[in-house]
């Protein structure tokens, strides 16, 4: 957890490897754990399918498109619980998910996730 907090305000490489950065902007441990991430994804950046599965419980995530690029760089999952242009919901745990390719332009998103059914757990850092 220290790994965790420690990354507060730092830009880091995003988990895939692919290109893109995350600034953990906040988070939380209780009542529910909780992060808050902001994601830069430049020109040619992408995030292959994956799943962020956690350890206990049911991992939720709200990734809110605050600017999206101008070409590429669309959100990809077959069962969201609720997605619009700019607004994705869903299971990052249990449903795959990928971003394509930013052909042009950044990609900016805030990204909320959490973690229900598992007190004292870990919610896993955003993509
Ligand atoms: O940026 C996105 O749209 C999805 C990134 C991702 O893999 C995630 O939020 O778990
Ligand atoms: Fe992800």
């Amino acid at each position: 957890m220290a790994g965790f907090w420690g990354n507060l305000w730092c830009w880091q490489r995003g988990r895939q490897g692919s290109g893109y950065d995350k600034l953990l902007l906040a988070g939380t441990l209780w009542p529910l754990p909780c992060d808050c991430y902001l994601l830069r994804f430049p020109t040619g950046a992408s995030v292959p399918p994956h799943t962020d599965r956690v350890a206990q419980g049911r991992h939720y995530r709200l990734n809110i498109i605050l600017h999206a690029p101008r070409r590429g760089g669309e959100f990809v999952c077959a069962r969201p619980i609720h997605a619009s242009r700019r607004i994705k919901l869903f299971r990052p745990d249990v449903e795959e998910h990928s971003v394509t390719t930013i052909d042009e332009g950044t990609r900016w998103v805030l990204s909320i996730g959490w973690v229900r059914g598992a007190r004292g757990g870990d919610t896993r850092p955003a993509a």
